[in-house]
């Protein structure tokens, strides 16, 4: 079996970018097997993400990353490469709400999210027979009178399982920016709207007030910024004048749920590229 391997990187735009890296490809004998790229012309920058794999590799994969990184400082190239059997280690938070964790769960036995879930952590105990169920370590953190403390621990959880990405699965924390900051562009969360409409804990029932006819879910990286995050998916449901606000919360379990874990696949399979506040989705 080869070995597959993901490079994802951007660069400033510029004519033949593309054609030099996969020209250092082609020469130390990487066997493409996707490709996907935009040059985006408000920022100047070229996203590409390349599939691969070692079959007719002429070099050591650590000669190859050597020639790569040579070819990175002239560039520019900020990219990652990874081996695609590396699965992204993931610690989910949750606080009352199971329908995101069930859906994420359920992919993942399912074998449809390429991640390994290594724990879950909440201020609730709700959800920890869920994690029984699935024999999944399950981190009961409240919050107490001591918030700072509680995200602390959040934190050492996170460490401890060694996590690559932390996915807000309805968890109504607020995270600081310390750790915000310490977790840029590894942290997931699904809010329960069509950013930027009805930002905040109760968006349906501020969308009820409004009387839209449609209700949406927003699947973003987390930033200090509530709600403002780089927005990954984005997936939406008609309704009318009719839907009572328990109608709404419950019609917007699934879409939430198709969202989040749309997002975590497309985080685990290096298909993101942060673009300022913005993300290109490399399909
Ligand atoms: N730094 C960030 N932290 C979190 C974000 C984010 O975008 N940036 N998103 C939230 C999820 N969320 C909406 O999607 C959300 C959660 C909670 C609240 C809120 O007001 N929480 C109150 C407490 C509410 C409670 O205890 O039930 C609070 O934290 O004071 C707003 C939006 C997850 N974290």
């Amino acid at each position: 079996m080869n070995n597959q391997y993901i490079l994802t990187w951007q660069c400033p735009d510029s004519s033949g970018v593309l054609a030099k890296v996969t020209q250092a490809l082609f020469e130390h004998g990487a066997f493409i097997t996707e490709t996907s790229q935009y040059s985006d012309p408000y920022t100047d920058t070229f996203f590409s993400r390349i599939a691969f794999d070692d079959r007719q590799l002429k070099v050591p994969m650590e000669e190859f990353t050597d020639a790569l990184e040579a070819l990175a400082k002239p560039l520019q190239l900020h990219y990652q490469l990874r081996n695609a059997a590396q699965l992204p280690k993931v610690v989910i938070a949750v606080s009352k709400d199971e329908h995101c964790l069930v859906s994420l769960l359920t992919k993942w036995r399912a074998g449809v999210l390429p991640i390994d879930i290594v724990a879950v952590v909440s201020n609730h105990q709700k959800c920890e027979a869920i994690c029984q169920f699935h024999e999944l370590p399950y981190h009961y953190l409240p919050i107490a009178d001591d918030k700072v403390a509680q995200e602390q621990q959040l934190l050492a959880v996170f460490e401890q399982y060694q996590g690559d990405l932390l996915v807000l699965a309805r968890y109504m924390q607020i995270l600081s920016d310390q750790l915000c900051t310490r977790l840029a562009g590894k942290a997931i969360n699904i809010h329960h709207s069509f950013l930027p409409g009805f930002k905040g804990a109760r968006p349906y029932h501020q969308a009820h007030k409004r009387g839209v006819k449609i209700i949406g879910a927003t699947a973003h990286y987390v930033t200090s910024d509530l709600d403002e995050g780089p927005i990954i998916v984005q997936e939406v449901k008609a309704i009318d004048h009719s839907y009572t606000i328990e109608q709404m919360v419950h019609t917007g379990h699934d879409i939430e749920a198709i969202a989040l874990s749309r997002a975590v696949r497309l985080h685990a399979e290096q298909r993101i590229c942060l673009n300022g506040d913005k993300t290109v989705i490399l399909t």
